[in-house]
C-alpha cells in the first residue's frame, strides 16, 4: 500500500458545488439555439480549462459558425460571476480538510478555473483556503496543459516545501474524469467523488469511487480513522 504524505483537492465539484452553475448556464445558452444541454457532453467539458471546454461545447453543440467559443465564453462568465460568490461546500469537506490538518498532512488545490474565478468562488470561504499551503489555478504559467494532462497536479505537488512529495505518495481528490485521468497520468492515487448524474461508466478508473466526501475511510490508504465526536 502506498503511503500518502500530501493531499491534493480539485475543486469544482469536488470542494464547491458550482458544476451546477456551469450545467445552468450552459443549458441556458444552448436553449437559446433550441438544443439541450446533455451531460455527455457536460462529462466531456467538466474539468477542463475554460477554452478547452468552449470548444467542446460549440463543436459538439454543431454551433461552429454560429458561435464562436470566444463568445460563449463571454456569455458564459457573465452569467456565472454571479453566482459563483453563492458557492458553498460540498458535503464532507470540513471534516475531511479538519482531518489531514490534524494529521499533520500538507494539502493544496489544483484547480482548473482561472484566478479571477477562483476568487469569486472562494470570496466565502477564506477559512478554507487558509488551511491549504497553496493553491494552482488553471492559467497558472507554469501549468502548459490542462487536464487530463498531468502538468497542474505534479506543480502543486513541487510547490510543497521540501521535502517535497514522490507522486506515488499524494492523493488527489477528483470529481471528473478528465481530473481523474491527470492524477493518474501524474502517477499518483486518486478518489473521485462524482456527481450522480455522471456516467458510470466513466467512474472506472479511480482508485476509490465515493457517493460523498462523507463517505472516505482514511484507513484504506493506511492512515488513522476519523475520531468519533
Ligand atoms: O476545479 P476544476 O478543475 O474541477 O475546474 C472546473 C472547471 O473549470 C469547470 O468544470
Ligand atoms: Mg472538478
Amino acid at each position: 500500500m502506498r503511503t500518502i504524505t500530501h493531499v491534493l483537492f480539485d475543486m469544482d465539484g469536488l470542494l464547491l458545488d458550482t458544476e451546477k452553475f456551469y450545467s445552468v448556464v450552459q443549458e441556458k445558452i444552448l436553449s437559446g439555439y433550441g438544443k439541450s444541454f446533455t451531460w455527455s457532453l457536460k462529462a466531456k467539458m467538466m474539468g477542463k480549462r475554460a477554452a478547452e471546454a468552449a470548444e467542446i461545447f460549440v463543436h459538439d453543440s454543431g454551433l461552429e459558425g454560429i458561435l464562436s467559443p470566444r463568445d460563449f465564453l463571454t456569455q458564459r462568465e457573465a452569467m456565472l460571476e454571479v453566482m459563483f460568490p453563492e458557492s458553498q461546500l460540498l458535503p464532507g469537506v470540513e471534516r475531511l480538510v479538519g482531518y489531514f490538518q490534524s494529521q499533520g498532512i500538507p494539502m493544496a488545490i489544483a484547480t482548473s478555473s482561472h484566478k479571477r474565478n477562483f476568487d469569486l468562488k472562494t470570496i466565502n470561504h477564506k477559512e478554507l483556503i487558509s488551511r491549504m499551503h497553496h493553491v494552482v489555478v488553471g492559467d497558472d504559467p507554469d501549468v502548459k496543459l490542462g487536464k487530463p494532462a498531468p502538468d497542474i497536479f505534479l506543480v502543486a505537488a513541487s510547490r510543497f516545501p521540501d521535502p517535497k512529495p514522490r507522486p506515488e505518495n499524494v492523493l488527489v481528490f477528483e470529481d471528473a474524469p478528465t481530473g481523474v485521468e491527470a492524477a493518474q497520468n501524474a502517477g499518483m492515487s486518486v478518489v473521485m467523488v462524482p456527481d450522480p448524474n455522471l456516467d458510470k461508466s466513466l467512474c472506472d478508473r479511480a482508485d476509490i469511487v465515493l457517493e460523498t466526501l462523507e463517505d472516505f475511510d482514511p484507513s484504506t490508504f493506511g492512515m488513522p480513522p476519523f475520531i468519533k465526536n
